[in-house]
Formats: C-alpha cells, sequence, structure tokens
C-alpha cells in the first residue's frame, strides 16, 4: 500500500487549522494512501518529520503550514538520496512559496488539488549547509522583516513586510559587498540584496522579474540607496513587475554566488533568521518533485 506523510504545523494560520487537517486527511485516505500524520510542537520538527519520510521511501508529503514550515520540510528532504512528491497546503499568512509553486492559496482548493497528479521537478537552493525554496535577504532590512511580530502580519499580511522594508530602507545606511558570481565580481555598496529563486518575496509575486520556479537559476537583486521618491517608484514597479529595470536596482542571474559584506549581516532566510556573511550559495536545479495543479 502507497504511504502518505502530513506534517502538520497547529500554530499556522487561524483556527480552522485542524479542521483543513482533517479534510487533507480524508482526501488522503479516498486515494488509498496509508497516512503517518506528524504535528509540529517546535522548530526544527518539520525538518525531521521529511528526514524520516525519506528514510521510510514514503510515496507522498504533505505539508500543512506557513513558509517557516515549508523552509523546514525543504531542509529535510534537500540532502537525502530518496524524496517523496511534496505538496503544501498554505496555511501561513503570507505563503510566499504556495504563490510562486502555483498552490492555491485558499486551503479547501488546495487540499483538492491533491486529488491532482500533475508534479513538477521545481529548483532550491544552498546556503552554507541550509536550503531554501524562497528567497534570502541581506542587508539590515533582512532582520527587520523577522522581526515584524505575528499579530503584524496577521492583520496586514504583505503590507506589513512592506511598511518595515520602507522604514529601514529610508533611515538605512549602505554597507560594502562582494558578490562573486558566474560571470566575474560585483563590489560596490547596497542597503540590501535579495536573491530569490521564485517570483514572489513578501506576498508581492512579481517582484522578482521573470524568475521562474526551474530555471535554474538565482536572481540576485542589488538595491543602492535611495530617497523616498524612488521607493514609491521602486514599489509602483513591483507591484507592475517591472523592477527589474529600474535604476536604483542592479540584476544578477547566476547559478552560484560567494557573498561577503564589508561587516557581518545576518541574512534572512525564507522569511526566517539565517546564517551570516560571507557565504556560499548554489542552486540546486530542478531538485523536488511537487504535485502541482494543471491550471494553476
Ligand atoms: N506546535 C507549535 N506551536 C508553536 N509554534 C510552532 C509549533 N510547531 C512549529 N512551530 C513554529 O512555527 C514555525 C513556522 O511557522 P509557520 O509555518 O506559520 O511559518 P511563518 O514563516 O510564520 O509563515 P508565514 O510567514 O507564511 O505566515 C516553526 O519555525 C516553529 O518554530
Amino acid at each position: 500500500m502507497k504511504k502518505a506523510m502530513i506534517i502538520f504545523n497547529p500554530s499556522s494560520g487561524k483556527e480552522e487549522a485542524e479542521t483543513y487537517k482533517e479534510r487533507a486527511l480524508t482526501v488522503l485516505d479516498a486515494l488509498g494512501y496509508k497516512i503517518v500524520e506528524k504535528e509540529t510542537e517546535k522548530k526544527d520538527d518539520a525538518t525531521i518529520f521529511a528526514k524520516q519520510a525519506c528514510e521510510e521511501k514514503i510515496e507522498f508529503l504533505v505539508a500543512m503550514g506557513g513558509d517557516g514550515t515549508i523552509n523546514e520540510v525543504i531542509n529535510g528532504l534537500a540532502n537525502q538520496p530518496y524524496r517523496p512528491v511534496f505538496s503544501v497546503i498554505p496555511l501561513g499568512t503570507v505563503n510566499d512559496f504556495a504563490r510562486a509553486i502555483g498552490i492555491p492559496l485558499e486551503p479547501d482548493i488546495a487540499i483538492e488539488a491533491l486529488k491532482m497528479s500533475n508534479t513538477e521537478l521545481v529548483d532550491i537552493a544552498q546556503i552554507g549547509n541550509k536550503y531554501f525554496g524562497n528567497i534570502v535577504a541581506i542587508g539590515e532590512i533582512a532582520s527587520s522583516v523577522a522581526n515584524t511580530s505575528i499579530e503584524k502580519k496577521t492583520k496586514l499580511g504583505s503590507l506589513a513586510y512592506l511598511l518595515e522594508g520602507a522604514k529601514v530602507v529610508i533611515s538605512n545606511e549602505e554597507v560594502g559587498f562582494t558578490i562573486q558570481h558566474d560571470h566575474g565580481t560585483w563590489k560596490g555598496t547596497a542597503i540590501l540584496i535579495l536573491i530569490g529563486l521564485t517570483n514572489s518575496v513578501g506576498g508581492f509575486e512579481k517582484m522578482i522579474t521573470n524568475a521562474e520556479i526551474n530555471d535554474g537559476l538565482l536572481h540576485v537583486y542589488i538595491f543602492k540607496k535611495s530617497g523616498i521618491a524612488s521607493i514609491v517608484r521602486m514599489g509602483t514597479k513591483i507591484l507592475l513587475g517591472t523592477l527589474k529595470e529600474d535604476d536604483g536596482v542592479e540584476v544578477i542571474t547566476t547559478k552560484n554566488v560567494y557573498m561577503e559584506s564589508d561587516r557581518p549581516l545576518f541574512c534572512n532566510v525564507d522569511g526566517d533568521e539565517g546564517i551570516c556573511t560571507p557565504f556560499e550559495m548554489k542552486v540546486l536545479p530542478k531538485h523536488l518533485e511537487m504535485l502541482i495543479p494543471k491550471n494553476s
């Protein structure tokens, strides 16, 4: 009998989380899976469970939670020789990974979509000894976004990130960076660097223009110091999906990065605090097989 594992974070989303879990169990049961149910209690539980799913050769893994839970699952899967087909029921406040991959943001619709059989191989990336599926942010703004309160995120969603981001961008000093990439070395100052695998950042689905889920590339966006007028202009371009063309931004596409800064900076990895500069990063092309609804 084929086996499925559900990794469920009861603290993600709102009160309906438990109800969604029951609905997902019903769908997987009707599909004929023997189900292993795992509930997270604390940080890194989802990583341990995902690794266990690989070791037990489970065929299908469903993660129910927000971007934090999904990042932990990716870290459990990434370096295993066998990896199950993976899908996500988004229960977070922002759900960048689900947005980017094309999984319905409405949990009930995402649960229905588990019945479909269309899979796609998607890229992830390695930063130091960690993995991510969506975005790394480097700069003072990165820690500020990680500090955005859960209450604020729940009330304001993407807007909370934008407000925190704008506050730091306006007040902040530049940092000197050296970035070695596949085509040379970039040296200069910036207030923020984003390295994205997908297009969605902080809920803004057109932030990283042209990034595809399996293009095999890291999209490095370097933001220069700028005044209020250019921040407003960039904000508009983020919404229109034309940020790449803005004078305040330099863009590098590469498969590998070595990043140094003139003082150590913590990175924000998929929305949570990650490692410190300097670091090495590389893309792992088409590394995860994901169930993705065809018409999304
Ligand atoms: N039972 C639990 N109770 C409280 N916290 C938990 C529990 N299980 C896991 N966690 C914590 O929840 C974190 C992940 O939360 P979640 O998946 O909602 O991510 P998020 O980044 O807040 O999502 P989003 O930004 O999309 O809202 C984990 O890193 C872990 O520390």
